[in-house]
C-alpha cells in the first residue's frame, strides 16, 4: 500500500520541479488524498459518470492515469458489454504501480471491463472513437499552449453521445476569491496533518510546472473545442470537475 508523503517535510537546500518519479509515485495515493479536497468524491463519481454515459463496444481513455484510481473506479461502476478502459501516462514509476494495480484488481473481482496500462505522452496518441475520455488532475500538466489542440483531438474522437470528464485545480479571475479559497485549501492540507514547511516547499515545487487556469477559461476553452455543452458538476473549494458532451 502507498507511503505516507513526507518528501518536502525536511529543508530542501533547493526545492526542484514537481516530477512524477519512484518517490512520488510511492506516497502518491497518500498525497493525492490529503493534497485535492474532494478527490475520493470525485473518483468515485467518475464511475458513476462514465457508467452512465458510456457505450456498450467502445473504448474509454483515462489519460495521466497515475496508479489508476479512476480507472478502478470505472471498473466497479461498469456494467455495459465489451467496454475497453486504455490508461495512458507518461511516467515510467506510474505506469509500473498501475499495471500492479489492475491486475490486484482483476485477481480480486471476476468479470470486470478489460483494462490495460500504457506509457506514452498523451500529446502524441492517436485517439480511436471513443465514449468516455477522462482528465483526472492531468491537463494542468499539460503546457497551455498545446491544451486547446489536445483538447480538440479528443472531441475529434469522441462518438456521438460521448463525454469528457475534466477535474483541475483551478485560479480565480477575482484576486479576493483566489486569496480565500487558495487559504482555505492550505488549511485543509494542515487539517490533514502538513506543516507549513510542506505547504510552502510543495508549493514552490509546483508553481513552475503546473500552471492553472480559471472554471471560465476551461469552458471556453472547451466550447472552442468542438464541444457542445460543459459545465461543472463539483467544486471543493479551488478544485473541481466539468462534463463536456461531444
Ligand atoms: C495529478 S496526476 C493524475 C491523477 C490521476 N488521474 C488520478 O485520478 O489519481 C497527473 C498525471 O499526469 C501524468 N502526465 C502529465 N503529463 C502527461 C503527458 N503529457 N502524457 C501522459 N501523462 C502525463 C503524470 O505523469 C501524472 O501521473
Ligand atoms: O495544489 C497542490 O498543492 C497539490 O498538491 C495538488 C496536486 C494536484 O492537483 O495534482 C499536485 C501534485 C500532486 O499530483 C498531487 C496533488
Amino acid at each position: 500500500m502507498s507511503d505516507v508523503d513526507r518528501l518536502f517535510a525536511t529543508p530542501l537546500a533547493q526545492v526542484s520541479d514537481f516530477v512524477f518519479d519512484e518517490n512520488v509515485a510511492r506516497v502518491f495515493p497518500d498525497m493525492i488524498k490529503r493534497s485535492v479536497p474532494g478527490y475520493p468524491t470525485i473518483v468515485e463519481n467518475i464511475g458513476v459518470i462514465a457508467a452512465h454515459y458510456a457505450q456498450p463496444g467502445t473504448l474509454i481513455y483515462d489519460l495521466g492515469c497515475s496508479l489508476g484510481a479512476a480507472t478502478q473506479s470505472m471498473r466497479r461502476h461498469l456494467r455495459q458489454e465489451g467496454c475497453r478502459i486504455l490508461a495512458v501516462d507518461n511516467a515510467a514509476a506510474m505506469v509500473q504501480r498501475c499495471a500492479e494495480y489492475l491486475s490486484a484488481q482483476d485477481s480480486m473481482i471476476e468479470e470486470l471491463v478489460p483494462a490495460t496500462v500504457m506509457q506514452a505522452d498523451i500529446l502524441d496518441l492517436d485517439f480511436e472513437p471513443c465514449s468516455v475520455v477522462v482528465l483526472n488532475f492531468t491537463l494542468q500538466f499539460i503546457a497551455p499552449p498545446q491544451r486547446l489542440a489536445l483538447l480538440q483531438r479528443i472531441r475529434q474522437a469522441l462518438l456521438p453521445g460521448g463525454i469528457l470528464i475534466l477535474s483541475e485545480k483551478f485560479r480565480f479571475a477575482d484576486d479576493r476569491e483566489q486569496e480565500r479559497l487558495e487559504q482555505v485549501h492550505y488549511a485543509f492540507k494542515r487539517a490533514n496533518g502538513y506543516s507549513d514547511l510542506e505547504i510552502a516547499q510543495k508549493r514552490s515545487a509546483i508553481e513552475n510546472v503546473m500552471l492553472l487556469d480559471t472554471p471560465q477559461t476551461h469552458l471556453s476553452r472547451l466550447e472552442q473545442a468542438g464541444f457542445s455543452q460543459a459545465y461543472s458538476w463539483f467544486q471543493c473549494f479551488n478544485f473541481g470537475s466539468i462534463v463536456a458532451h461531444a
